[in-house]
């Protein structure tokens, strides 16, 4: 049996009587890129939130095998990266040292440090930016900054790991939207799994292994894209008539 990396059971939850996520199952495995799909206020960020530590749901959460609230900060930081949708960070740090954030989770010596930093700015094609104030960085270059963060955490022992992705390509341009999601594929290649939230019908079905589709707090269809983005359930979901191209390299694409 493929071990599981994330488990969700009867995962339930209300802010203010109303209810943002209702009997909410799913699992993860390594080596997988899962898309979370929906409509806006589907409640995806509102999952993410909740695996992430940032959210008392009802029901479970087990994270590599072990109850969330079982696992200690530091331990989990070390197999449990998130990018979340904004970051509100300020202070006019320097991109290298945004990214090295990543590494406090570590006890490495300092060069090994600097060392995964450069690694990590490389993958996220940010290495060229590294003595720029952080302020001054377009939103672009910001989302890929955090980007190379996150690699960054969870770069060092060989155990299971997870990274959470919410809209990480909202802010980039066409190339770097799939360089980005190239760098996911990479990460699922090693063993990690990846739940990347997208709103690109196009870039899930091309990149998720797996796809999930929520609506209104619930998951209302799981698999491939050819079982989950058909016409009907896009129009169903987001409220517009898609359909399927065959393009001449053989790749289906919704438009
Ligand atoms: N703290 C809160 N209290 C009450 N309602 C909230 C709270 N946080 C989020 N919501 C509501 O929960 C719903 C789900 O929000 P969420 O951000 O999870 O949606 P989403 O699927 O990520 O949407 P988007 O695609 O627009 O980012 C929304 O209706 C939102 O207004």
């Amino acid at each position: 049996m493929k071990p599981t990396v994330l488990e969700l059971r009867h995962l339930s939850l209300r802010l203010q009587g109303k209810p943002l996520l209702t009997d909410i199952h799913l699992r993860l495995h390594p080596g997988r890129v899962t898309v979370l799909l929906g409509p806006n206020g589907a409640g995806k960020s509102t999952l993410f939130k909740c695996i992430a530590g940032d959210l008392a749901a009802d029901g479970g959460i087990e994270l590599f095998g072990r109850p969330r609230p079982l696992w200690p900060r530091r331990e989990l930081a070390r197999r449990l990266a998130v990018l979340p949708q904004q970051s509100g960070l300020q202070f006019p740090f320097l991109a290298r040292e945004v990214v090295a954030m990543g590494r406090i989770p570590h006890d490495s010596r300092q060069q090994q440090n600097d060392h995964i930093v450069e690694a990590a700015m490389d993958r996220a094609r940010v290495w060229h930016l590294r003595d720029a104030p952080y302020p001054r960085l377009s939103g672009g270059e910001r989302q890929r900054v955090h980007f190379a963060r996150v690699l960054a955490q969870l770069q060092g022992e060989d155990i299971p790991k997870l990274l959470l992705l919410d809209e990480p390509t909202s802010a980039l341009d066409l190339g770097q939207q799939h360089l980005l999601l190239q760098e996911g594929r990479r990460l699922a290649a090693e063993g990690c799994a990846v739940l990347v939230i997208v709103h690109d019908l196009n870039l899930a079905a091309r990149y998720g292994d797996h796809l999930v589709l929520m609506r209104e707090g619930r998951i209302s269809c799981e698999g491939g894209a050819e079982r989950v983005l058909t016409p009907d359930n896009v129009e169903h979901h987001f409220g517009y008539r898609a359909q399927w191209l065959q393009s001449p390299q053989g790749h289906r694409v919704l438009v």
